[in-house]
């Protein structure tokens, strides 16, 4: 099982590099390590296996955190109507978005960085997202508030961006 001694951390170059698409069909060395990610965010998600294997829970995790530069990764999330999104893809892409924005109360953190960054992160309020799931079907997501903002931030990953380098520097606000 993945624990947290296998996802890298800041300064990793996988971190900042742009992944390769993976060739479809899967391989099942690929299928096996994303069901191997999914797997992770279900036990972070559990507080006994969390709290036994020491795992930060996760809603997200893409495999350039674990040192393997391939556009795939894993979200196990919950909306604010109960629905779960719980997929493996590969090759995930946003094909439309809205112009409007949104942002994590209370900002975001990566499972990459072992740190608190404050600060707001933008991100698009409704996305469009196609990838092929772990049984090599196509899909076509539309998301909205947090799955969305979770889909962006692992499709961030898969492009060599930190959620960090989207927090906008303003000037100290004037008293
Ligand atoms: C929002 C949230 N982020 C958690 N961690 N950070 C992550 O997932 C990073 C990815 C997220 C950071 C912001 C957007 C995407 C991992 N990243 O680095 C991957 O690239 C959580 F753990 C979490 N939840 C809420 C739901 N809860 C259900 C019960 O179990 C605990 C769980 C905790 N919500
Ligand atoms: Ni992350």
């Amino acid at each position: 099982m993945l624990t947290m001694k296998d996802i890298v951390r800041e300064g990793h170059p996988a971190l900042r590099q742009v992944a390769e698409e993976v060739l479809l069909p899967p391989s099942d060395e690929d299928k096996e390590t994303l069901r191997q990610m999914l797997e992770f965010l279900k036990n972070s998600q559990d507080p006994e296996i969390a709290e036994q294997y020491e795992l930060r829970s996760g809603v997200g995790l893409a495999a350039p955190q674990l040192g393997i530069n391939k556009r795939m990764f894993a979200v196990h999330v919950t909306d604010d109507k109960d629905n779960l999104y719980s997929y493996g893809l590969f090759n995930p892409k946003i094909t439309r978005h809205s112009v409007e924005t949104t942002h994590l109360e209370g900002g975001e953190g990566c499972l990459s960085v072992d740190r608190d960054i404050p600060g707001d992160v933008p991100r698009y309020k409704r996305i469009t997202l196609e990838g092929t799931t772990l049984e090599n079907e196509k899909v076509r997501l539309r998301l909205r508030e947090l799955p969305a903002i979770v889909f962006q931030h692992e499709l961030d990953h898969l492009n060599g961006i930190m959620f960090y380098d989207r927090i906008e520097d303003y000037a100290p606000e004037t008293d």
